[in-house]
């Protein structure tokens, strides 16, 4: 009895799984034109670039190929959107991002098919993104009506002195693929909540996320000019950046993606000393100590590693492992590795059937709290989302990793391998590309690899890509000097049950952001920057996120 029931229980499960997927609404966001000043608009020269699928090939649309003139027609409608935009309230403007973020909870299930159709990665996740993109526009909101400055005394008697922080004004925005959405939420939140108005250039591969939030902020009445996306190919995305960081309308350079392309924007940006945010590439150092708990860090490391099948700026690159405890966690390393399901990011089980019902289920509820108890509502599901975005890799028996973003990834991959084995290196797990569908997309086995040293291109190079390249230590000391030796530093975790070796190792790691006895370093809440050529400034957190789209002004008041 038990079991039909539980057979039926499944069945009833799948198919409504499998309802959700074949659903189309996701189309309803689509948008194939750029959006400048409340408008949907195409490139001046007319031309378009395609959007494909990663997972096959197959092409989803085309989007304006906009160059230089597009942009600047976008900053100086930005412009005149400061003056009005900067002259809200906070709490005006914080109501208009509200409302923004509560229509992207609503469209969660859209936005979220529309982002694994153009980025690849696994339904699961994406929803996970659509809520953690949706925190920074909540968080921002909050942020933006709590801005004060100080009062201070004179250094004379008939003197007082005041500080005010102003927006900055029109903001240039370029974002990566690897998050389409939450890349944006996070910069656009924070200026758009300090009374400054947005230009993003979003990345090729990924415009349709963009603009599907671009629909969602005209629908919650942001005014035209606000936000604009000027959406261009990779042949023109020098074109465009030159103007978004040459252009002296506009005042801060906001940037995520690799280090090579933030030293040439930095460059850029230079010539009229604009403000500038960079959130380039990281190498993140993963310690194994041996007093940790092994099954934590190998659970630890599947979730940071693999996350968008490893291409993720905070993702674990070296693996240390101390003498000790190495072999029992490669070993457990590579069984839960073996079952790891590679795929289309649309494929799903009755288990992730099982979420999107919970998930239309917390769409409904969220509307119910909405005008009743939005505060404690919002508190719990923030928890929420991490274990949801976690749960899709680590728990989920659909897809988990789904495919690169483009030929250009796998074959950095394949070098990296080639590489290791070159140096002797040993292929533990893993280790070849996977025929997924009609064989177009770009799948690659998680791989693990060991028996490397810090000549290796796996030790040096950002790896992106869900290959796990492990090296042994034997002290403290030790491996404090190897996860130290390299030119950025942007994440670094490690597994210790040494409450003191915490304390030390925390403060030693050459990186803006530690996880320890945790994988998972990211949120609204928490300052999210890197050290030396990872980057400069600090988005999110308390203070630190907004700050940046502020100028600090000194008001000396002469009271005689
Ligand atoms: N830190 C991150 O989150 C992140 C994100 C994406 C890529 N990466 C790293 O970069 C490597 C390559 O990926 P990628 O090619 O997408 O990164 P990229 O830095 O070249 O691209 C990121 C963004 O910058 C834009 N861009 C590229 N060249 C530009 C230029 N000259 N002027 C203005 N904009 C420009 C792109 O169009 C995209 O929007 C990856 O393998 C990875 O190591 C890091
Ligand atoms: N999206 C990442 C950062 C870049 O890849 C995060 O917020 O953790």
């Amino acid at each position: 009895m038990r079991l039909l029931l539980s057979s039926q229980i499944a069945r009833t499960l799948l198919s409504l799984s499998s309802r959700a997927m074949s659903s189309s609404s996701y189309k309803s966001l689509l948008r194939e034109k750029a959006f400048v000043n409340g408008q949907w608009v195409n490139a001046a020269n007319r031309e378009s670039f395609p959007v494909y699928n990663p997972a096959n090939g197959e092409l989803v649309c085309k989007v304006p190929d906009m160059g230089a003139a597009d942009a600047t027609a976008a900053i100086a409608h930005a412009q005149v959107a400061f003056e009005a935009w900067r002259g809200k309230t906070p709490s005006q403007r914080a109501a208009l991002l509200h409302s923004w973020e509560r229509l992207i909870q609503d469209r969660c299930e859209d936005l979220a098919a529309l982002m694994t159709l153009e980025n690849g990665k696994p339904l699961a996740e994406s929803r996970g993104e659509v809520a953690y993109g949706a925190s920074f526009i909540r968080w921002f909101a909050e942020e933006g009506i709590r801005v004060t400055g100080q009062t201070l005394q004179g250094p004379t008697p008939d003197k007082r002195i005041f500080t005010l922080k102003q927006p900055q004004g029109v903001c240039g925005m370029i974002t990566p693929w690897n998050f389409p959405a939450a890349m944006i939420t996070r910069k656009a939140g924070a200026a758009l909540a300090a009374g400054c108005t947005v230009v993003i250039k979003p990345a090729e591969d990924t415009p349709l996320t963009a603009l599907a939030l671009c629909q969602l902020a005209a629908d919650a009445l942001l005014p035209p000019g606000a936000l604009n996306v000027v959406t261009c190919s990779r042949s023109r995305a020098a074109e465009v950046g030159r103007v978004l960081t040459t252009d002296p309308a506009v005042k801060h350079v906001s940037f995520t993606g690799s280090t090579d392309t933030g030293k040439l924007l930095l460059a850029q940006a230079s010539s009229t000393v604009k403000r500038v945010t960079m959130e380039l590439g990281g190498n993140a150092p993963f310690i194994v100590f041996d007093s940790a708990d092994v099954d934590k860090a190998v659970a630890g490391l599947i979730q940071a590693k693999f996350r968008n099948t490893g291409q993720t700026c905070v993702c674990p690159n070296r693996i240390f492992l101390q003498r000790r405890v190495s072999q029992k966690f490669l070993a457990k390393l590579c069984e839960r590795v073996a079952e790891m399901k590679v795929g289309d990011g649309f494929e799903v089980c009755w288990l992730l059937g099982c979420w999107g019902i919970a998930s239309s289920a917390h769409g409904l509820m969220r509307k119910q709290f909405s005008t009743s108890n939005q505060g404690e509502f919002d508190k719990g599901s923030e928890g929420e989302l991490h274990k949801r975005s976690e749960g899709g890799i680590a728990q989920a028996a659909g897809t988990q990793l789904g495919p690169l973003i483009n030929a250009a990834a796998e074959s950095k991959l394949e070098r990296l391998l080639a590489d290791a084995k070159q140096r002797g290196g040993r292929v533990l797990a893993g280790g070849q590309s996977v025929k997924v569908g009609s064989g177009a997309g770009h799948f690659f086995q998680p791989t693990v690899v060991s028996g490397l040293g810090r000549d290796s291109a796996c030790f040096r190079e950002e790896i992106f890509g869900p290959l796990v390249a492990a090296f042994e230590f034997d002290s403290e000391a030790d491996v404090v000097e190897l996860a130290n030796d390299c030119r950025v530093g942007l994440a670094g975790y490690f597994y210790s049950a040494d409450v003191g070796q915490c304390w030390r190792v925390a403060e030693q790691l050459n990186v803006g952001m530690v996880g320890v006895n945790e994988s998972m370093v990211s949120s609204c809440i928490a300052p999210f920057g890197g050290w030396n050529e990872s980057g400069l400034g600090s988005e999110s957190g308390v203070g630190y996120g907004i700050e940046e789209y502020l100028n600090l002004k000194t008001v000396v008041l002469n009271l005689a």
